[in-house]
């Protein structure tokens, strides 16, 4: 085997790039690659938004942490928090509605002069998800698009390994595995945290999703349990494919209804979890009342009608496993109490209707 020296340097990328476990990870290491590769001037991250089942696509620059290199250039007048339509970028649009991996476009810098650039569309169930937008000032030859899309081609088939791993293989959505481990990092996360701000240093775990150590802002502010009504009726009735057929549709009334922040979970059979950001408690109860209803509404093909009984809690002050069982309580509340319902742990607690668990500690661990 060759000492790493004689490996080149773009093959010594690709080998380190496919080490890491974490999509975060992944994303720092391809923008490093192509930041190395010669003449490139600057290498972003553009994230393709669809928000509450809006059917306009919009654009939002994002910044990554490459370590020691300027990992991203935002054009002018562009401020990375801004959401722009994609309706503004033609041939961005184009290129996606036509499925297409890649496109070309020109740029301009602050002092008026000109640059060439390439999108790099990354695709997840059909679904244009991303970009990763490389500039230059020399134009393009065959040969260099091809070293360039040889590289994003390694990125995204390594996405899609771990894409594999972290989701559900029938609905697409998050798998319970994912779950866990997220528990774990937060309670890891959360002790190193602890012991690095005890020492006054930045906590050193490996994933930048763990708000202890690398944000302010919390992950999630609330979890929701959300389970179908009577699915084992439904099996009995229609079979395990309609069955099947339902636990899609239903993941995709989810997804529609959610923002890109929260994320969704397939936690068992039929049962889902969301984590939520929104701040307002009033807003939380309007998600998910917009979604018993959406579910409520929706025929289901051969089934008719399905429905979805919901039980959330607010993360604040409580740990994971605690969360879990409020929100589990809220939810079995419903299911005793006529289904087809969405309730708060904290309501219910007000009213009497259900009774305090037992506290593990107050850690907050969103
Ligand atoms: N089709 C299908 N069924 C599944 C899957 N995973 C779990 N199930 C079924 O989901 C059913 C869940 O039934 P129960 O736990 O009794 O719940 P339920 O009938 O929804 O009753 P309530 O929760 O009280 O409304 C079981 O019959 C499982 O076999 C799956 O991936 N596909």
């Amino acid at each position: 085997m060759p000492e790493p020296h004689h490996i080149s340097p773009i093959l010594q990328d690709l080998a380190e790039m496919t080490g890491h476990r974490t999509h975060s990870r992944l994303e720092e290491s391809v923008i490093g690659t192509l930041l190395r590769l010669p003449q490139v001037h600057s290498v972003g991250m553009v994230d393709l938004l669809q928000d509450n089942g809006a059917d306009s696509l919009f654009y939002k620059y994002r910044q990554v942490g490459v370590s020691e290199l300027s990992a991203f250039i935002a054009p002018p007048m562009q401020r990375l928090e801004d959401k722009q339509p994609l309706q503004d970028v033609a041939h961005l649009r184009q290129a996606i509605s036509a499925g297409r991996s890649y496109c070309l476009m020109r740029w301009r810098d602050a002092s008026g002069q000109f640059g060439h650039g390439i999108w790099l569309i990354v695709w997840r169930q059909q679904k244009a998800i991303q970009c990763i937008e490389l500039r230059q000032y020399e134009s393009f030859n065959a040969q260099r698009i091809e070293l360039i899309c040889a590289v994003f081609q390694v990125y995204q088939n390594y996405q899609n390994l771990l894409d594999y791993s972290e989701r559900d293989a029938l609905t697409g959505l998050l798998n319970r595995k994912t779950f866990d481990d997220l528990r774990f990092q937060l309670r890891d996360g959360a002790a190193a945290h602890n012991a690095a701000g005890s020492m006054g240093n930045r906590c050193q775990c490996d994933d930048r999703q763990c708000k202890h150590a690398h944000s302010d802002k919390p992950l999630a502010q609330w979890l929701a349990m959300i389970d179908i009504d009577s699915f084992k009726q439904i099996n009995d009735q229609f079979g395990h494919l309609y069955g099947d057929e339902v636990l899609i549709l239903v993941s995709n009334i989810l997804r529609k209804n959610f923002r890109h922040t929260d994320r969704l979970f397939r936690y068992g059979g039929e049962e889902f979890i969301v984590l939520l950001k929104e701040a307002e408690l009033c807003g939380v109860k309007a998600i998910l009342e917009q979604l018993r209803q959406s579910v409520a509404a929706f025929s289901f093909p051969q089934v008719g009608k399905v429905t979805v009984s919901i039980g959330f809690a607010r993360a604040d002050g409580v740990v994971l496993a605690n969360l879990l069982e409020q929100a589990d309580r809220a939810l079995y509340f419903v299911k005793k109490n006529g289904k087809n319902q969405v309730a708060y742990y904290e309501d219910l607690l007000a009213s009497g209707k259900v009774h305090l668990p037992v506290q593990n500690s107050e850690v907050d661990l969103f």
